[in-house]
């Protein structure tokens, strides 16, 4: 039976669970007929996930789990799966290798065995109640794939809810917002309304009395944002405009087809479907397919194209929330930091790092969050505009007792807590990240302009490099330097040492068979020379044919 589309299987953990899900593929192109359940491939692994995540509801008795169906920023003929920890979080570490065992026996009864282990060895209490709050994104695929894990919710006696069309951050809202119901930690009212209410609320506090912004123009990729975002904008009552673009959500092959976040970064430029759209001076902003990242950009007096990506954000949104800790008068209590990865532009990290904690960690939203979570306040952005910021519960407590000794003060506070309101603290969102950049910008009296004057962006290059075994790449220092191969770091270093401003880095991708190659320096020639040296360097000791050196690598 053929594959009937791409899989990508993500349990939200990361570049990891991406490599797994191409082991996955394998293995159900090899086996296929053993495994199928309902007569396809896909189906198969979403009848096994259905079955995974209602484990884990009664190993963690019967706390709701959440799964939801989406292939993100890939194109629309893919579809993949994201598996969502009771606190709206990502799946636990342990479980992820649980999952990929059991999605890749290869027989029904390998499949069998697996959970018979895992039941015993995790001792999951099987007459323990299970609850899994399910939805997909708009590809069409999804109605499919939907009624699968149906399937597999089912034959474990598990009590499903559908939460139907929906961005893969609301369904995270709605996990926490479930679990936390008639809890003093409620997250909101377990609906997308309550989801929509508590945005729309919060930013309207967070606006009162300031200038109205000019409308922020939003390419939705033709995907489920655009049915969000015009379901916000009834929430914010006036009090921000938006312009809905790329909103056909019904257009065969249309989502994230030149638009969307991952294509603005990818490129570096405009969806072309704006080139007519966008006045020069106005912010506009890219989601990508399930609404989970955000790319801002501007054109400028002479057309030119400036991108505002997930640096620029962390920078525009750190330094926000740092002057009303200060203004609050709780800057000895609430430190604020900063989760970066290798990939962020050095000029971010330089602005930064001059004002509060940078901590770089590997690529990969988990690594990420969790690093976040170690300061009081946690900013973490992806330079590919994925992203949150986390404020610790012990803060959220602090801000609630406070007791701010001037107005200035009592203002400063106010913003604060409304802020905690505002922010989607369990994955990044498009959404509500859009609301806390218009938030800031509001309060700045900014233009994309003066946003992205912060900081002056080092011209960057990054450059995939196919070698036959990318697992032959080794990296420590998060990912900054080589192990291994041996001997090719200090090749690296001493090339970098003759580019003003060098900075370059190798490392295996967790999502495509390559190594990816970034560099940066002063200049743009120089940024692309350095990357194509390194890169030329990485094909020569990975053993690449010399005959088939691609010519660009110098
Ligand atoms: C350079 C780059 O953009 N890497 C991306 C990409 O990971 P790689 O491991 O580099 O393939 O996909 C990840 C998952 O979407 C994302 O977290 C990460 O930022
Ligand atoms: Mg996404």
């Amino acid at each position: 039976m053929p594959i009937q589309s791409h899989l990508i299987f993500d349990f939200n953990m990361g570049p990891q669970a991406f490599v797994l899900c191409k082991c996955l593929i394998d293995n159900f192109t090899i086996h296929d007929g053993h495994v199928a359940i309902r007569g396809s491939t896909l189906d198969s692994v979403l009848f096994r996930v259905g079955v995974i995540a209602a484990l884990r509801s009664k190993k963690l008795d019967g706390l709701a789990v959440g799964v939801m169906v989406t292939a993100s920023h890939n194109p629309e003929q893919d579809n993949g799966v994201k598996v969502v920890d009771p606190r709206g979080e990502m799946l636990e570490g342990s479980w992820e290798a649980h999952a990929t065992n059991l999605a890749n026996a290869p027989t029904t009864d390998d499949f069998l065995a697996v959970l018979d282990t895992l039941i015993r060895t995790t001792k999951i209490d099987i007459s323990k109640p299970a609850r899994v709050v399910y939805a997909r994104d708009t590809r069409p695929s999804g109605v499919a794939l939907v009624a699968a894990l149906e399937d597999g919710l089912s034959a474990i006696g598990a009590e499903g809810r559908n939460a139907g069309v929906t961005t893969t951050p609301i369904l995270h809202y709605l996990v926490k917002a479930i679990n936390t119901k008639n809890t003093p930690e409620s997250y909101g009212d377990d609906s997308e309304e309550g989801y929509f209410q508590k945005l729309g609320t919060a930013f309207q506090n967070l606006v009162a009395g300031r200038p109205p912004l000019e409308a922020l123009l939003i390419d939705c990729a033709n995907g489920v944002g655009a049915l969000a975002a015009s379901t916000l904008t009834e929430y914010l009552d006036g009090s921000l405009s938006l312009i809905l673009e790329n909103a056909s959500i019904s257009t065969p092959g249309a989502l994230n087809f030149a638009c969307g976040a991952d294509y603005v970064k990818t490129m570096q430029r405009l969806p072309p479907s704006l080139a007519d759209r966008l006045k020069p001076g106005q912010r506009a902003c890219s989601l990508d397919g399930d609404a989970d990242r955000l790319m801002y950009y501007y054109l400028d007096e002479r057309g030119i194209f400036h991108m505002l990506d997930g640096d620029k954000i962390a920078a525009l949104v750190a330094a926000f929330i740092v002057d009303l800790v200060k203004s609050a008068g709780l800057e000895n209590e609430v430190k604020v930091g900063v989760v970066q990865t290798a990939y962020a532009n050095g000029a971010s990290t330089k602005y930064l790092a001059g004002r509060l904690p940078v901590k770089c960690v590997a690529t990969g939203v988990k690594h990420l969050h969790h690093a976040a979570e170690h300061f009081n306040i946690g900013v973490y952005f992806e330079a590919n505009g994925h992203g949150t910021v986390l404020f610790s519960p012990s803060t959220q407590s602090k801000l609630a007792l406070y007791q701010p000794s001037t107005p200035a003060q009592s203002t400063a506070l106010k913003h604060l807590i409304n802020l905690t309101q505002l922010i989607n603290q369990t994955v990044g969102d498009a959404l509500s990240d859009i609301l806390l950049v218009e938030v800031v910008l509001a309060h700045k009296s900014y233009t994309g302009i003066e946003w992205d004057s912060l900081y002056v962006d080092l011209p960057n290059r990054l450059v995939k490099v196919v070698v036959n075994n990318r697992n032959a790449f080794r990296t420590e220092n998060a990912e900054r330097r080589l192990l291994s191969p041996p001997g090719l770091q200090s090749k690296i270093d001493e090339l970098v040492r003759r580019y003003d401003g060098g900075r370059s880095f190798v490392r295996p991708s967790g999502t495509e068979d390559v190594v990816r190659v970034y560099a940066e320096a002063v200049v743009r020639s120089q940024a692309d020379e350095l990357a194509f040296r390194v890169a030329g360097l990485v094909y020569d000791a990975a053993g690449g044919d010399p005959s088939k050196r691609p010519k660009e690598f110098l």
